[in-house]
Formats: structure tokens, C-alpha cells, sequence
């Protein structure tokens, strides 16, 4: 049976049913992220009743305190609420707790006979899908337990499914995925970024491909540059002790960062399957035009650190303050770049990229800043124009908006900044399916394409490798930024140099510019 609900007006196919094994049941990811996902998947009809749950983590619990520990997460973090009593207790039916401790193989054979039952009580076509919420040392341990303790003889299919950091640089990620190599092969691996989860993420192939007006000017003829922003409010909360270890350029720019520009910068695939659509990302990252030395990345990268600051008129301490963090630390909370992808089309075009901790605002946009028309005989040195802008609103807002110039009403030809939106959380609202609702759905489906393969990943490492490789330096600066502000003025000066500037995010501070439709802020 599917819930058709009335809140549901999209697609609504169930995936085919499976045994969910969620290892690291007990964590944070768990609580805030997955189980509020699996719960409005199920309430959406798009996990039917042939699914179960399985908690794993070596905390004990018993079935009913596993499943109040879900139904809190519910209450807490999910877009719906839990207040249908009915279809809440049919969709806990469907979850078990199971203590586990990873390097017990022991427990892993006790896991296939549960797993057995699990199958004959919902009939379960013996599909496998092992959810690893767990640090990342532990996914090749798990991997061998899985394989050894006989989880993966199944009539059905079986795949895994991990959690990012994949690796801390190209050496030990490769290590990594030689270890899962060993048990799964490419297609069974479905690596996270929940950036590519997100709607406006997706929606960038959408807005290029089915457009006619955007891909014939996608290109360094129109194009002056690109620049996009992941800002967040946030500090390092209480993840200091993984946080001071990865830092920003791992945390943020080998993953979220560079796979949003992949998606920007990639040519047409030519087929929408994803080995095609990840054939074509991949290719952008190869281009990326690798830091030649120490001093290109001088020039070219910003690496910062917050400082004690204010933001909403509330005091904030230095990072080297924070819980979990080392008095002299020098893990970067910001990273701003000036990248180049090196190709037919995007030759001479700089990325500007930043992404940082404590900063003014939280958003996610991409900016894509158009060439000005030919100073010809009409605009000749007319300082009213402004470039034309693309703008894609990621989140906490979604949607799309473009900046145009347009004659200033009552004037004789003045000219008058115009932007023109689709704003699309204010039509649906804040209620668009969060990434992992996305993911864990496609993961069940076998949809690969907003998974990153082992060469993306690869590629993204190999690139950012070198910018850490110099930050090892003594001599490598660490730009200091107050908590609230927008990062150091250094990356301000690097935009400068090149006769640009970064635009304002959200359409903010823009006083002149007339919003014809939705609303800016
Ligand atoms: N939290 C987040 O927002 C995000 C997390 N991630 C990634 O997701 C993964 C999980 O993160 P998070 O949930 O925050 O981590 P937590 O530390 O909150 O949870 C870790 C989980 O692993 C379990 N665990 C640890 N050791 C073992 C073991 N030997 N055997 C069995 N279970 C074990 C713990 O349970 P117990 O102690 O009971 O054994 C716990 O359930 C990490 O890779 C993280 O980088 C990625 C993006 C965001
Ligand atoms: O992966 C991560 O992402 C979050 C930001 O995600 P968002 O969806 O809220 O934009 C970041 O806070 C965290 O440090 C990082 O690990």
C-alpha cells in the first residue's frame, strides 16, 4: 500500500523495497538528517511497506527506545510533522535496533539472520542498502564485516552508501577506495555530497540545457567571470575536534564547492545518464588549472581564520577559542580562490570562489556576471550601465533572478538597473525536499547521478592537494577576518586586481536596483 497523502502533489513512485542498514544510528547525522528523511520519503509514498530499518551503533537500545529516538528526531528536525498517530506507528513498525560494533564479525552473521526475518516479515526482495553515518576510518572495516559475515549473499541488489570526508588528500582517499573496492564495485558506491541533493543545484542543468538563452552565452565571448559564495553564519559549534583537522578547504571547497562549479562549467552531455552527466563533470575538473607553485597559490588563494567579532549584535569568540579547537591553530575557516578552467570555452574566465565560517549571512549563490555590450555610439562611456547578471539562489532562499538594464521611467534615456526573478521558495515555500530526502530516494532507485565517482573525487583532491601542500609553509599566510564580516580584505583586493568586485549577495544593499518580481530579501 502507498500513502497518497494530500501534501503530496509531485511524483510519487516507492522506490523498490530494501533493508535499510543504518550504521552510525546513534550520531548526529542520524538524528538531525536521515530519519526525518526516510520519514517524509514514506509519508511522500515513496517508500512502500516492503522496507526495513535497521539501527546499528554499540550503544545499546531496545526496539522502543530506538524508535522514541526517531520519533524525537521527527518531532525536532522533519519538514512534516509525526501528529498522524496512525501512520506514525505503521512507518515505526518498519524500524529495529540492532548493538553493533563494527570490527565484530560476529555480529555481522547475527545481523544476516535478522536481516532474514526482516525479509519474510515485510517481503523484501533481498535488496541491500548499507547507510554508513560513521567516521571515515571505519568504511573499510565495515566493508570487509559486511562481505566476511555474509550480508552480501542476497538475491537482491546491495549498495553502500557513504558520508563525506572521503579521505583527508588524494593519498588516503585512494586508500579508501582501494579498501571498498575490495567488496564493491563503482556502480554499488554511492558517494554523498548533499550539495548535489539541493533543488537549485539540480536546477543548474535544468535553467542551461532547456534554455534558449542562456547556453548560446555560456561561454568566455560573454561570460567576464563567475563567482559563488557558500557563506554561513555558523561557527564550529561543538565540531571542533573534526573541524580543526579538515579546516574549510576540505570541509567545503574539495567537495560542495568544486562539484557546484563542475556543474556550471561542464559541457552538454550528450545523453542525461549519469555516467554521461558525471562523464562531463569530470572533464571541468580536469581543466582546472593546477596551482604551479607556492607563489601561484599566494596569488590566487586566500586562506583565513575568524577572529573575535559580532554579527546580529551578539559577541562572538575567536575560532582559536571555540570548544575542541588548539590555542594555536591555524586551520582555516575561510578559503577564497581565483580559479581558472582551462578549456575552449572558459579560457581567460576567473571562478571566484569563497566559502566561509561566520560570515554575515548564511547563503549559497552563484553569480554569473555577463561581458558589457560593444561600447558602441549609444552607450559610449555611459557609467549608468551595469553589467547583466545570472543569479542562482541555492539556499536558505531558492530560486533565480537576472539583472538587466532598462530605460529609467520619466527620464529622456537614463538608465536603470531592472532584476527580474523567479523566486521559487516563495511559491512552494521553505517545504521543497531537503538533499537527503533526495538522496536516500535515489540511492534506493539506483539513480547515480547526483552521487560524486571515484574520478571526481579524485580529481577534486588531486586539485586542492596542492593548495594545502603550500599552506604547510611557515611563510603561508593566514589572513585574519572578524567573526561577522566578509572574510579577509585580501580576497576584495584579488577581485580588484582583475577590475571586479563581488556582487552583493541576496540582491542586498543594491538601493538601485527596481525588483519586478518576488521579493529580494
Ligand atoms: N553531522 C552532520 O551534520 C554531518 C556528518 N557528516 C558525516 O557523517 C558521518 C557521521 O557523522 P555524525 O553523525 O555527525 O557523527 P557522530 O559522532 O554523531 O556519530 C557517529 C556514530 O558512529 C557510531 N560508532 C562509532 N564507532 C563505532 C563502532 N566501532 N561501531 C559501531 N558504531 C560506531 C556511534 O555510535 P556509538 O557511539 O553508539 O557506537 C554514532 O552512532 C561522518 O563521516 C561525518 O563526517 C557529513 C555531513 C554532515
Ligand atoms: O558538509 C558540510 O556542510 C555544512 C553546510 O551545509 P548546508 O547545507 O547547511 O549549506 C557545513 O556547515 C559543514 O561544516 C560541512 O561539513
Amino acid at each position: 500500500m502507498r500513502h497518497m497523502t494530500d501534501v503530496s502533489k509531485q511524483e510519487s513512485i516507492a522506490a523498490a523495497g530494501a533493508v535499510y542498514y543504518l550504521f552510525g544510528a546513534t550520531g548526529d547525522l542520524a538524528r538531525r538528517k536521515l530519519f526525518p528523511a526516510l520519514f517524509s520519503l514514506y509519508k511522500e509514498g515513496k517508500l512502500a511497506e516492503d522496507f526495513a530499518v535497521v539501527g546499528l551503533a554499540r550503544r545499546p537500545r531496545t526496539n522502543e527506545e530506538f524508535r522514541q529516538d526517531v520519533y524525537e528526531s521527527i518531532v525536532e528536525f522533519c519538514r512534516y510533522k509525526a501528529d498522524d498517530q496512525q501512520l506514525w506507528e505503521k512507518f515505526a513498525e518498519h524500524f529495529v535496533y540492532m548493538p553493533l560494533d563494527i570490527n565484530n564479525v560476529d555480529g555481522f552473521r547475527e545481523l544476516g539472520k535478522l536481516t532474514l526475518e526482516l525479509d519474510a516479515k515485510f517481503g523484501i526482495p533481498g535488496n541491500r542498502l548499507f547507510y554508513l553515518a560513521l567516521a571515515p576510518n571505519l568504511f573499510g572495516p565495515v566493508s570487509f564485516n559486511l562481505r566476511d559475515g555474509g550480508l552480501l549473499e542476497t538475491k537482491g541488489w546491495s549498495r553502500l552508501v557513504i558520508e563525506k570526508p572521503f579521505g583527508y588528500d588524494l593519498e588516503s582517499a585512494k586508500k579508501l577506495n582501494d579498501q571498498l573496492s575490495q567488496v564493491f564495485n563503482e556502480e554499488q558506491i554511492y558517494r554523498i555530497d548533499h550539495y548535489l541533493g539541493k533543488e537549485m543545484v539540480q536546477n543548474i542543468q535544468v535553467l542551461r540545457f532547456s534554455n534558449a538563452f542562456f547556453e548560446p552565452l555560456w561561454n568566455n565571448k560573454h561570460i567576464a567571470n563567475v563567482q559563488i559564495t557558500l557563506a554561513e553564519t555558523v561557527g564550529v559549534e561543538e565540531r571542533g575536534g573534526y573541524y580543526d583537522k579538515s579546516g574549510a578547504l576540505r570541509d567545503m571547497v574539495q567537495n560542495h564547492l568544486l562539484q557546484m562549479l563542475s556543474m556550471i562549467a561542464m559541457e552538454p552531455p550528450s545523453r542525461l545518464h549519469p555516467e554521461d552527466i558525471r562523464d562531463e563533470k569530470v572533464k571541468a575538473l580536469r581543466s582546472l588549472r593546477p596551482f604551479a607553485s607556492d607563489e601561484d597559490v599566494a596569488r590566487n588563494v586566500v586562506r583565513g581564520q575568524y577572529g573575535a567579532g559580532a554579527l546580529k549584535g551578539k559577541e562572538l569568540p575567536a575560532y582559536r577559542q571555540e570548544d575542541s579547537v588548539a590555542l594555536e591553530s591555524k586551520t582555516e575557516t575561510y578559503v577564497g580562490a581565483r580559479v581558472f578552467v582551462d578549456n575552449f570555452r572558459w579560457a581567460g574566465v576567473p571562478f571566484y570562489i569563497r566559502t566561509g565560517k561566520r560570515l554575515p549571512v548564511k547563503t549559497t549563490e552563484v553569480v554569473i556576471e555577463f561581458k558589457n555590450v560593444p561600447d558602441n555610439v549609444l552607450f559610449a562611456n555611459r557609467h549608468d550601465l551595469s553589467p547583466n547578471l545570472l543569479v542562482i539562489r541555492v539556499n536558505p532562499m531558492e530560486g533565480i533572478y537576472i539583472k538587466i538594464n532598462a530605460k529609467k521611467p520619466g527620464s529622456d534615456n537614463a538608465i536603470q538597473p531592472v532584476v527580474m526573478e523567479f523566486c521559487q521558495s516563495c511559491l512552494i515555500g521553505i517545504n521543497t525536499p531537503e538533499a537527503y530526502e533526495r538522496l536516500i530516494y535515489d540511492a534506493a532507485r539506483g539513480e547515480s547521478t547526483y552521487f560524486t565517482r571515484w574520478d571526481e573525487v579524485a580529481q577534486a583532491w588531486a586539485f586542492v592537494d596542492r593548495m594545502a601542500q603550500a599552506w604547510k609553509e611557515e611563510t603561508s599566510e593566514l589572513h585574519g577576518y572578524a567573526a561577522g564580516s566578509w572574510g579577509p580584505a585580501r580576497m576584495d583586493e584579488l577581485l580588484g586586481e582583475d577590475g571586479f568586485f563581488w556582487w552583493p549577495v541576496n540582491g542586498q544593499d543594491e538601493d538601485n536596483v527596481i525588483w519586478i518580481s518576488g521579493s529580494p530579501k
